[in-house]
Order: C-alpha cells, then sequence, then structure tokens
C-alpha cells in the first residue's frame, strides 16, 4: 500500500528530511508539503517534485503527517489541523521541547503520535534522530518513524523523559562544533595564519577526529592521550582548557539548553 507523507512547515529541516526521502527512494508523488507562503510551496515543487498542498488536505489525504514548524508555532498549526486529522493518522513531531500530550491533548482521542529531535547534519545523510513514542503509537508507527528519519542518518529510540536531555545533546549539538571551529579558525589567526587556510585545517581535522571517534573503537580520552606527548605542545593547550573552564562551560551550556527545551514544553511564545 502506498503511504503518503506530509511534511507541514518545511522549512530546513523539513526540506532536509525530504531530500532525504527522496533519495533514499521514496516517490515525490508520495510527498505532500506545507509552507506558510505560496513562493516558498513552489521552490519546494520546483526542487523535488513534491505537490504543495493547504494544512488541511494534507491532514486529509496523508497517512503520516509531519510537524516541522517551531515549537511557538506548534499550537496554532495544531488548532487549525485538529478538525481534519482523523484518529488513524500518524502525527510526528520534529520541535523541541513539546512533549507527546500536548498534541494528544489537542486532536482526536487515540491519534497516535510519535516525537522526534533530528538536527542539520540531516542535510548531508548524517543526521542523529532521537525517537519517542507518545500514548499510542505502536512498535509499527514507531518503525515507519525509523524508516523515514532513516533516510537521513541514524535513529534512536529513547524515553520521551530524555528528549529535552537528547535535544541539548544532538539536536543543538552541531552548533556547538561549528562554534568550535570558528574560535579555533579565530585562534589561526591570532598566530599569523590566513583565515581560509587556517579553515581548512581545522575543518579537515575535526573530520579526521570525527571519524576517529566513529570508527576507532577507542574512548575519547585514549584518542587525546594519543595526541598528547609527554613535554609536548597538547599539554600546554589542554591545561590552557582546564583553567579556562571549558569543561565545566560545556557542562553548564548544555545543561541551559535541556532547560530551555523543557521550558518550550509550553509552546508558548515567550
Ligand atoms: N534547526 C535545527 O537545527 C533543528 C530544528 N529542530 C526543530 O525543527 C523545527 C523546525 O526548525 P527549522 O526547520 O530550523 O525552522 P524553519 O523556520 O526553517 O522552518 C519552519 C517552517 O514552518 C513554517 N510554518 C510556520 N507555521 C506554519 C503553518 N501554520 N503552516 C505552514 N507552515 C508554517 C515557517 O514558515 C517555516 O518555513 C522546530 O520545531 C525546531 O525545534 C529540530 C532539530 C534541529
Ligand atoms: O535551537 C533550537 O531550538 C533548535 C532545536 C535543536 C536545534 N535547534
Amino acid at each position: 500500500m502506498t503511504q503518503k507523507v506530509a511534511v507541514l512547515g518545511t522549512g530546513k529541516i523539513g526540506e532536509a528530511l525530504l531530500s532525504g526521502m527522496i533519495g533514499a527512494g521514496w516517490a515525490p508523488a508520495d510527498l505532500l508539503v506545507t509552507a506558510r507562503r505560496r513562493e516558498r510551496a513552489e521552490e519546494l515543487h520546483a526542487r523535488h517534485g513534491v505537490t504543495p498542498v493547504t494544512n488541511a488536505e494534507a491532514a486529509k489525504s496523508a497517512d503520516t503527517l509531519i510537524l516541522t514548524v517551531k515549537p511557538q508555532d506548534m499550537g496554532t498549526l495544531l488548532d487549525e489541523l485538529a478538525p481534519h486529522v482523523p484518529a488513524d493518522r500518524l502525527v510526528i513531531s520534529g520541535a523541541a521541547g513539546i512533549p507527546t500530550s500536548f498534541f494528544e491533548e489537542r486532536l482526536a482521542p487515540g491519534t497516535p503520535v510519535v516525537r522526534v529531535m533530528t538536527n542539520t547534519p540531516a542535510l548531508v545523510d548524517e543526521a542523529m534522530s532521537v525517537i519517542s513514542a507518545g500514548t499510542h503509537a505502536t512498535a509499527d508507527h514507531l518503525a515507519h518513524t525509523e524508516e523515514i528519519f532513516g533516510a537521513v542518518g541514524k535513529t534512536l529510540r529513547v524515553p520521551e523523559s530524555q528528549q529535552d536531555a537528547c535535544t541539548a545533546l544532538s539536536g543543538s549539538g552541531p552548533a556547538y562544533f561549528f562554534y568550535l571551529v570558528e574560535a579555533m579558525t579565530d585562534a589561526g589567526i591570532l598566530l599569523g595564519l590566513p583565515r581560509d587556510k587556517a579553515h581548512d585545517l581545522i575543518v579537515q581535522s575535526a573530520i579526521g577526529a570525527a571519524t576517529m571517534l566513529r570508527d576507532s573503537g577507542e574512548h575519547p580520552v585514549k584518542l587525546r592521550e594519543n595526541v598528547t606527548s609527554p613535554a609536548g605542545t597538547t599539554i600546554n593547550a589542554i591545561r590552557e582548557l582546564e583553567n579556562h573552564g571549558v569543561r565545566a562551560a560545556l557542562i553548564a551550556a548544555l545543561e541551559a539548553a535541556r532547560d530551555r527545551s523543557r521550558e518550550l514544553a509550553s509552546g508558548s511564545k515567550d
């Protein structure tokens, strides 16, 4: 049976998902999209061959609805959708913070809801997507969600109580690495290197380190020790990182991201 999937609020994350699904073999004819602006819908059609529809049309004709609007826009979208979503539709939320209960309270009783936190490496099929079932979501619903998000990278099931922490780690995670690259490139400038060369050196070092983290099977401490020669250069840098409290700063930063995810639970504008 053909399964129609609709992405509602197709911005950065929604488009990355669509693109990955088509790359993994989904027929564009089975993919529906909604966007707030008509030009955006036309752009998505031109780029991917998917069908632009209204939110209400998507609710009526797609088997699976993936909601990728901002958390603050979710309440308004659900007010619009609720009268049109039959209770047998699978509703997948990609929004930070918003719990499955938020959807269950606003949709027909018994509607299956799955919460997913993915990340922007979905654009290069290297996403980390963390998946949790709501009250009425079955093993089949979770497997279908994994199939969709598996098109753009890795998936992991977690209890919903861990979603805010996962949002802080992997949802926002790419931003921390980009920030690190930016700061290390600045350091290269300070040390007298041209910006483009500093950028290339850091990016390739990041790719090499990430590949070793994924493929070597070694603990990160061991990998770092292997770089850190006695009385060498690296230990001087590590001492400065410790003196400046970088480890504590990272722990506090992720805790703050987790707390903000919790605050977004109400879907309010604040
Ligand atoms: N950007 C990121 O790194 C990540 C974002 N997320 C989550 O994904 C969701 C989307 O984030 P982005 O793609 O970055 O945002 P975005 O702003 O690029 O996309 C959201 C889109 O929804 C549209 N929209 C809003 N209300 C609508 C409505 N009623 N009907 C139709 N379209 C509507 C907006 O016009 C916009 O194009 C958010 O809930 C965010 O928490 C999750 C993981 C990572
Ligand atoms: O910053 C945010 O709220 C979104 C959710 C995770 C990554 N970006």
